[in-house]
């Protein structure tokens, strides 16, 4: 899978080096790119933003750079990634469509947005533009939402992770549910004790024990989780409970 990011910020991307993201680079499972917006512009300001028509505050970032810049990005058939705050919320599912892509482009704004007309463009030109959001809170740019999704995205590709199974048991895996509770070492710890049926060896047991705290778990702090689980996944057992 390529990869590219373009950010008048690319040193923010530097991250993408280090750890999972960084090996996969190394054994060549990602072709990572990340580039500065402002190698597009013309005039001797470097300027990538301008006022919004309509009037309000801040600054809107220029359609004519963007377009520029992303006409050279963009191979045929690549995904195009907005993130923003006013987007659909990126969850897990988004990571395992957008781990199918031959290209992923993240298109990183700043200021008060991207200039609609560039989402308008690419979508015309027959792009599929995702514009995704991290979550309600405030942030300065898309950046840091990119670091999330491309991370999310990365471990998906197949040889990333040591263990594929485990990508099944996590939180928002394919079972649809919260992780249950890990213990380790060691067996006592500040007067806390490990859960008795983890030191049993009864392996069916611990498998019953775990599905039951996460369906708990999921319950108790994500019921629209609950809400959207496939009844045909429970068994008689997680009814009961
Ligand atoms: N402020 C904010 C919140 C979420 C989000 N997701 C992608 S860019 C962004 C910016």
């Amino acid at each position: 899978m390529r990869v590219d990011v373009v950010s008048i910020f690319p040193d923010y991307l530097s991250v993408l080096d280090l750890s999972l993201v960084g090996k996969a680079r190394q054994r060549g499972l990602l072709d990572l790119r990340v580039h500065d917006l402002r190698g597009w512009t013309t005039d001797r300001h470097r300027t990538v933003d301008d006022t919004p028509f309509g009037g309000g505050a801040g600054m809107v970032m220029r359609p004519d750079v963007w377009g520029t810049a992303l006409d050279e990005v963009l191979e045929p058939g690549a995904r195009l990634i907005l993130p923003t705050p006013s987007g659909e919320v990126f969850t897990q599912r988004h990571a395992e469509s957008l781990a199918s892509a031959d290209q992923l482009v993240f298109a990183c704004g700043r200021y008060e947005g991207i200039d609609a007309r560039v989402a308008e463009h690419y979508r015309d030109a027959g792009v599929t533009v995702h514009e995704l959001s991290i979550g309600d809170y405030v942030l300065n740019g898309g950046e840091v939402a990119s670091l999330v999704m491309i991370e999310a995205v990365a471990r998906l590709i197949p040889g990333m992770v040591g263990n594929p199974d485990s990508l099944v048991e996590e939180s928002h895996g394919a079972a649809g549910l919260l992780e249950y509770p890990v213990y380790t070492k060691p067996p006592s710890w500040a007067d806390l004790e490990i859960p008795e049926v983890l030191l049993s060896g009864h392996h069916a047991k611990i498998e019953r024990w775990r599905r039951d705290r996460a369906l708990e778990r999921t319950a108790q702090l994500r019921p629209d989780m609950i809400a959207a689980l496939d009844v045909a996944s429970l068994d008689k057992h997680d009814l009961a409970l």
